[in-house]
C-alpha cells in the first residue's frame, strides 16, 4: 500500500469483525468515510469544470478516467479494473451532473 493509501488504514477494523452486527457496523463506519470523501471529491471536480475550457460531461477526459481506475485496481484487487471502472464512472458522472459551470 502506498503512502497515501495508509491514511485510511485507521478506518478499517482492527480484528475481522464475525457477526451480523460487527459487519454492518464497520460497513457503516466506512460508508460514513467514503460519504464525506465523495462529497469532497465532487466538489473538487465542480472546480475542475471551471478551470477546463470546456467544462462538464462535453468535456469528459477518458484517458484521466482509465488512468484513475488503473491506479485504484492497484489497491483494490479484489474489485479489478473492470468492476472499478463502473463505480468511477458512476462517480464522476454524478458528479458532473450536479456541478455548477
Ligand atoms: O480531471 C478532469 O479533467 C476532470 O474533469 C475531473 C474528472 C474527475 O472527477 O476525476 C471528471 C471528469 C473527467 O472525465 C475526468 C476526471
Amino acid at each position: 500500500m502506498d503512502q497515501l493509501a495508509e491514511a485510511v488504514r485507521p478506518l478499517l477494523p482492527a480484528t475481522r469483525p464475525s457477526t451480523l452486527a460487527e459487519c454492518r457496523a464497520a460497513i457503516d463506519e466506512i460508508d460514513t468515510a467514503l460519504a464525506v470523501l465523495l462529497e469532497h471529491r465532487a466538489a473538487l471536480t465542480e472546480q475542475v469544470q471551471r478551470i477546463k475550457p470546456v467544462g462538464g460531461h462535453a468535456g469528459r477526459d477518458l484517458d484521466r478516467e482509465e488512468e484513475i481506475v488503473a491506479r485504484m485496481a492497484e489497491l483494490a484487487p479484489r474489485l479489478g479494473a473492470d468492476q472499478l471502472r463502473r463505480i468511477v464512472t458512476a462517480i464522476i458522472e454524478a458528479s458532473l451532473d450536479v456541478a455548477k459551470h
